[in-house]
């Protein structure tokens, strides 16, 4: 073997990595070495130094009045809120994930050659049918792998498409707002990837760069089982940190940290919080909770471009001139300055089917 051909086939840091959190890898036993955030005082002393927690420069939102976030020293825009949701708001969003964005107009992994679904196609729901049970065939919750809204992601041209687009639910769209806001950042949620886990799936390292515009956050919320999440710089050569993520954490990859190498290596069995278990209320509850016993979900928000005046629907620019008042909208959309205040009422412009795409 040629020194050439050693250096190919040695394998990166982040693969090192990845193999040492894998289920049965060398860290298999020890999660302790990743940073959990719930214990911080637990971690490990190399990795309890590196937790630093954020000081808000506003006031939250009543509902994220108990957020703590955090970020890590020497990771640049990174930010950790840890326990952002009750269990209530976990259950919440983890039936819309279950019952609501699997069908149309969410694309799923399922869907006749990843297009939009047809009215045939829901007749139906995955969660419906997963509840009917089907003897011995699988489900279709039991494949289910992802689902997308908004813009639609096109995974093998890792592209998104002006035509494969969807209306973006609004509630999901106010929820990543706020949650980037409390990280410090602005963002207008266009794409959301749904992943569902189970504890023998991994996501394997990548950067998430195929939206055009970098600077709005990526914002990801944790539901059901914990997870070993590993975040590493901007080549694979960069030995990751790991951190544990448990249902209701949620990280926000801002700054320079939108553009580095992350995977998901390890979900843990039977890791599903007490807490969330006893919140069931409803039968229905207990059926979610039955189902996040042994799964994950990961619900993954982007701003896809950059919004600019052209972007905006009409009826933007026409409220805008008509409060006699300067515009801010396209300073809103280009930065991160701006007043959440500016930021809701493009939302409720902006959400009116009007649609604020370029099609250029
Ligand atoms: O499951 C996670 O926590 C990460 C998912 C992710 O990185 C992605 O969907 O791009
Ligand atoms: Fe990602």
């Amino acid at each position: 073997m040629t020194l050439h051909e050693t250096a190919m086939s040695a394998p990166t840091a982040f693969r090192v990595s990845e193999k040492r959190f894998r289920r049965g890898g060398e860290a298999d036993a020890t999660p302790g070495s990743a940073i959990d955030f719930s214990h911080v005082e637990a971690s490990s002393p190399q990795y309890k130094e590196l937790v630093e927690p954020v000081v808000l420069e506003s006031e939250p939102p009543t509902w994220l009045r108990h957020a703590r976030v955090y970020s890590i020293r020497g990771v640049h825009g990174f930010r950790f809120i840890c326990h952002a949701l009750s269990s209530t708001e976990q259950l919440h969003w983890a039936r819309a994930a279950l019952q609501t964005w699997p069908e149309s107009p969410g694309v799923t992994n399922l869907s006749p050659n990843g297009n939009l679904q047809s009215a045939a196609d829901t007749a139906v729901s995955v969660w419906e049918e997963h509840k009917r049970g089907s003897g011995a065939q699988k489900t279709r919750l039991s494949k289910l792998a992802w689902a997308t809204l908004g813009y639609h992601y096109q995974w093998s041209e890792r592209r998104y498409d002006h035509s494969k687009r969807s209306e973006f639910p609004s509630d999901l769209a106010q929820l990543a707002s706020d949650l980037a806001t409390v990280a410090g950042y602005s963002l207008q949620a266009e794409a959301a990837i749904v992943n569902y886990y189970h504890p023998g799936s991994t996501m394997g390292g990548h950067r998430d760069d195929a939206e055009p515009f970098q600077k709005a956050p990526i914002v990801s919320v944790s539901l059901g089982l914990s997870a070993i999440f590993l975040l590493g710089g901007t080549t694979r050569d960069e030995t990751p940190i790991a951190l544990m993520l448990r249902s209701g954490d949620v990280i926000v990859q801002g700054g320079e940290s939108r553009g580095y190498y992350h995977g998901v290596p390890r979900i843990f069995a039977d890791s599903l919080p007490a807490e969330l278990q006893a919140a069931a209320k409803s039968e229905e509850d207990r059926e979610i909770i039955e189902w996040l016993y042994t799964h994950r979900i990961n619900v993954n928000v982007r701003q896809v471009n950059e919004l600019t005046d052209r972007c905006l629907p009409a009826s933007v620019e026409r409220r805008c001139i008509g409060q006699e008042e300067p515009c801010h909208t396209s300073n809103v959309l280009r930065g991160s300055t701006a007043p959440t205040s500016v930021l809701k009422r493009y939302r409720e412009v902006a959400t009116d089917g009007t649609g604020s795409t370029c099609d250029d």
